[in-house]
């Protein structure tokens, strides 16, 4: 993939999904689809999606028993995603049968811990030390079970490609450098991600919210 910028399309209303990928489809290497698309419109949105002819990264998130998530991705497998997610704290055996559900071409990553959380949040939720160490044991975790990769943030995408370097890294909360970060705590530029270990970027808002979203995603570009 010579492009590896994923847009992030977080709208429910899919005549608008499709106007934005067609305005940067020529900026971009591929659509990620999320649960705000999906919930509005399910897979007839995904298949209406795919006919912009680039590869359809499902954000699904998917996060349940292992019985469960597999049969959820049996029964999305139609949609042929190139890339599909799960939460890594689902489980070892969770992820292993998330794997061994998805056809042979999907990528299936597991996110380790979301880029909108901190240090702070990670305490909360009763999980002692530091995002760093927590996304490199559920990376470890990860490899184990046979899934393709993890999404992390680009402050921890370096170790976690050290240790696994034929891992798959996904790395949403990027930011031009002058950008708005909103709920995003744990952010670097895209340019960083990619220098860093990342095999895709995923870019929404920066592009999605812009006056001129194609302006938007060829400026990434230029810098990458
Ligand atoms: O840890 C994660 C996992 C997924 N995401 C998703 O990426 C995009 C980011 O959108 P921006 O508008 O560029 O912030 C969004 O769809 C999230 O659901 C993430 O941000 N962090």
């Amino acid at each position: 993939m010579s492009n590896r910028i994923f847009v992030a399309l977080d709208t429910p209303d899919l005549q608008r999904a499709k106007t934005m990928a067609a305005r940067v489809r020529n900026h971009v290497g591929g659509l990620k689809l999320g649960l705000e698309f999906f919930a509005a419109n399910g897979a007839h949105g995904v298949r209406e999606m795919s006919h912009v002819g680039l590869p359809i990264f499902l954000d699904l998130k998917l996060h349940d028993i292992p019985n469960t998530v597999a049969k959820a991705i049996q029964a999305l497998s139609g949609l042929a995603p190139a890339i599909l997610t799960v939460h890594a704290s689902g489980g070892q055996a969770m992820m292993e049968d998330a794997k061994a559900a998805a056809p042979a071409a999907t990528k299936v990553v597991a996110v380790t811990m979301l880029t909108s959380l901190d240090d702070n949040d990670l305490a909360a939720t009763g999980v002692q030390g530091r995002a760093h160490d927590h996304v490199l044991r559920l990376t470890e975790l990860a490899m184990r079970s046979g899934v393709d990769g993890i999404v992390c943030s680009g402050e921890e995408v370096e170790a976690a490609h050290r240790c696994w370097p034929a891992g798959f890294f996904v790395v949403p909360g990027v930011r031009p450098a002058d950008g708005v970060t909103g709920d995003q705590k744990r952010v670097v530029t895209p340019r960083q991600a990619l220098d860093r270990g990342a095999s895709v970027v995923v870019v929404g808002r920066p592009i999605t919210q812009a006056q001129d979203p194609d302006a938007a995603a060829r400026a990434i570009v230029a810098t990458l």
